[in-house]
């Protein structure tokens, strides 16, 4: 059953372009043009394309912010935009960047509004904050104004308060910016559960490869307002044939190191850059390195997705 369906959906802004001194012109930018696409029930899927694509304009319209142009749009059944009291119930949302949480209140208090709002029974609201509390860790934090908590702690908050209703879709943008390691893996691990034991149907917007590799099958391109790419992720894998890169800071600067499965690619003083299949682990390259060179620092760095993405035009180009 499809979920989340898009069919010719078309979204124009009109903005005033400064065309000399004085004279300002109309122009017309067509944000998405012409979008046709269905997500299945229980999918986890990647909605990416570069800076401009138009992925924040599909999830506006998603979530009933914005009106298509033309198109017709429909998420669990109902028209986003008409039907914004029964989309919220059947949908969560979580943006990065920004918080549904009340600042001043305690995490607490937040999901309590939440709970009265949706009208949750309370065998299932009890059932889905144990849940979130213990997946999400947040039985410490609980009590604590949002104001105060870290940038991790509060996107675990966030992502608890969107589920608390079960919704049958959840949007995500960007859950994993700005975030260390060990908040990234905890709120990838989290949302692998949701999809898979829940069954929540998942649309996720990221610029980090690494999202997609360890939560979807499925990967959309979207660049200039239209699906460039659709399906498995093998072709962000052949297209990106993609490498990450170990960047290491020696003890003193050093013509370019030489180990095994890596390449140095760049050297600038005592910090070199060396690229390695993404595939592969780095610990080898790091051992490697440690075992022969007098390492001080390192950090790995994953593929620009707009990189990987301008190769998988280019071999769409090649044939
Ligand atoms: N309210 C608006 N008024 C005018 N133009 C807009 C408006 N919102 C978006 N656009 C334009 O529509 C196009 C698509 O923007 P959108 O924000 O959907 O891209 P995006 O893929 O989300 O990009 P990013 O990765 O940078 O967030 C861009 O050219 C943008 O300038």
């Amino acid at each position: 059953m499809a979920l989340i369906e898009l069919d010719d959906v078309r979204r124009t802004f009109t903005v005033r372009a400064k065309t000399g001194r004085l004279r300002r012109e109309k122009r017309e930018v067509r944000a998405v043009d012409g979008l046709t696409f269905t997500v299945e029930a229980g999918e986890c899927v990647g909605y990416i394309g570069p800076n401009g694509a138009g992925k924040s304009t599909t999830i506006k319209m998603l979530t009933g912010i914005l009106v298509p142009t033309a198109g017709r749009l429909r998420v669990a059944g109902v028209d986003p935009a008409r039907e914004r009291v029964a989309l919220a119930r059947r949908i969560g949302v979580v943006f990065g960047q920004r918080t549904t949480l009340w600042w001043d209140l305690p995490l607490r208090d937040s999901y309590e509004l939440a709970r009265r709002l949706y009208r949750i029974p309370d065998h299932r609201y009890r059932a889905n904050l144990d849940r979130c509390v213990e997946l999400l860790d947040l039985g410490a934090l609980l009590d604590t104004p949002v104001r105060q908590l870290s940038l991790g702690q509060r996107m675990r908050g966030d992502l608890a308060a969107a589920l608390l209703h079960d919704p049958r879709v959840l949007y995500l943008d960007e859950p994993t910016i700005g975030l260390d390691v060990v908040s990234k893996a905890k709120v990838r691990d989290f949302l692998r559960e949701v999809n898979r034991d829940l069954g929540t149907t998942v649309l996720l917007t990221t610029h980090d490869l690494t999202d997609i590799e360890q939560l979807c099958d499925r990967v959309m391109v979207i660049d200039h307002g239209r699906v460039v790419h659709d399906g498995g992720l093998e072709a962000l894998h052949a297209a990106g044939d993609s490498e990450r890169t170990l960047v290491v800071d020696l003890a003193g600067s050093h013509p370019p190191i030489e180990v095994p499965g890596a390449r140095v690619v760049r050297v600038e003083g005592p910090r070199q850059w060396l690229a390695f299949p993404a595939q592969e682990s780095a610990a080898p390259v790091v051992a490697a390195v440690a075992a022969r060179y007098p390492l001080v620092d390192l950090s790995v760095r994953e593929p620009a997705i707009e990189d990987v993405i301008a190769r998988m035009y280019a071999e769409v180009a090649i044939g």
